[in-house]
């Protein structure tokens, strides 16, 4: 009883926290999570418990010197430029929690792509900036052992979620909720396992409904071109 009483407050703590963060106005999903999307059998329970609400874009034990330099960069830009610091966790619906009246806050059983593991350093590990002014998204990406495809080289569809999470987000950052309709890679160097790259997207061009964006990961010295993307995005009609 102790515990749980301890666990409910924690929690309360941290909502009221990520209430505070801010946030641009029009990026979030106005909707709850379709019934239809949710797993049959109950999975875990991401509210109130403080644990489970955790801003996985900070800084962390696994991160390289390469994507503290990439953090630490952006973070001083932050403090002079338009650029932002994207919070990331690991479930939509965490992303929309503040959006919920306080008796209906979701139950929190499905989970981001690139957030699905519960270990730090095996996975994606990855930091956003978005940057309103030039509606540019960078991304640092630390690819971890989890992501292999050919031996010591990162999967073409891990760095293909990676290219559509960057560019996702710069496009939600620049006109709210979308759908990714297009996306094409072009795969030039690959990327070796543990290292750390620099994505590079920016809107080119908004026509209507229609986002178009182009995308570049590099490496930290910008020397080599692993892979260029283009993106097509298509916003919700207001009735989504
Ligand atoms: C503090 C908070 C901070 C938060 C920061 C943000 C962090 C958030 C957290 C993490 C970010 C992660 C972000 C990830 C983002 C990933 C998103 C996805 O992966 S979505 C899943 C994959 N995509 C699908 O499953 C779509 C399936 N397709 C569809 O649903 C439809 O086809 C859709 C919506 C794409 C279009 O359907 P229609 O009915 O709305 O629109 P129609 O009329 O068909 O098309 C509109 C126009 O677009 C063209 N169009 C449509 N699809 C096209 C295509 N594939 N190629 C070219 N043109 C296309 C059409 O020709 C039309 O053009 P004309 O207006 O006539 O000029």
């Amino acid at each position: 009883m102790f515990r749980c009483s301890v666990r409910l407050i924690k929690g309360l703590t941290q909502i009221t926290w990520l209430q505070e963060q801010p946030v641009l106005p029009n990026l979030l999903y106005r909707r709850s999570v379709p019934a239809a999307y949710l797993p049959s059998r109950a999975l875990r329970v991401t509210w109130p418990c403080a644990e489970e609400v955790k801003d996985f874009s900070l800084t962390n034990p696994s991160w390289s010197p390469n994507m503290r330099n990439l953090y630490n960069k952006y973070m001083e830009l932050s403090q002079q430029e338009s650029w932002k610091r994207l919070p990331s966790y690991n479930a939509t619906a965490t992303h929309l929690i503040e959006q919920y009246p306080d008796s209906a806050k979701p139950q929190v059983t499905t989970r981001l792509f690139t957030r699905n593991l519960d270990v730090e350093d095996l996975g994606f590990e990855y930091v956003m900036f978005y940057n309103q002014a030039e509606q540019r998204t960078v991304c640092s990406f630390q690819a971890g052992p989890y992501l292999e495809s050919p031996i010591g080289f990162a999967h073409g569809g891990a760095i293909a979620a990676i290219v559509d999470t960057t560019s996702g987000a710069c496009t939600i950052c620049t006109v709210g909720k979308v759908k990714t309709a297009n996306l094409n890679i072009n795969y030039r160097s690959p990327i070796t396992l543990g290292s750390t790259v620099e994505v590079q997207c920016r809107v080119d061009k908004i026509e209507g409904r229609k986002i178009f964006l182009s995308t570049e990961i590099r490496s930290v010295n910008s020397q080599v071109l692993h892979a260029e993307a283009t993106a097509l995005f298509i916003q919700m009609k207001m009735s989504e």
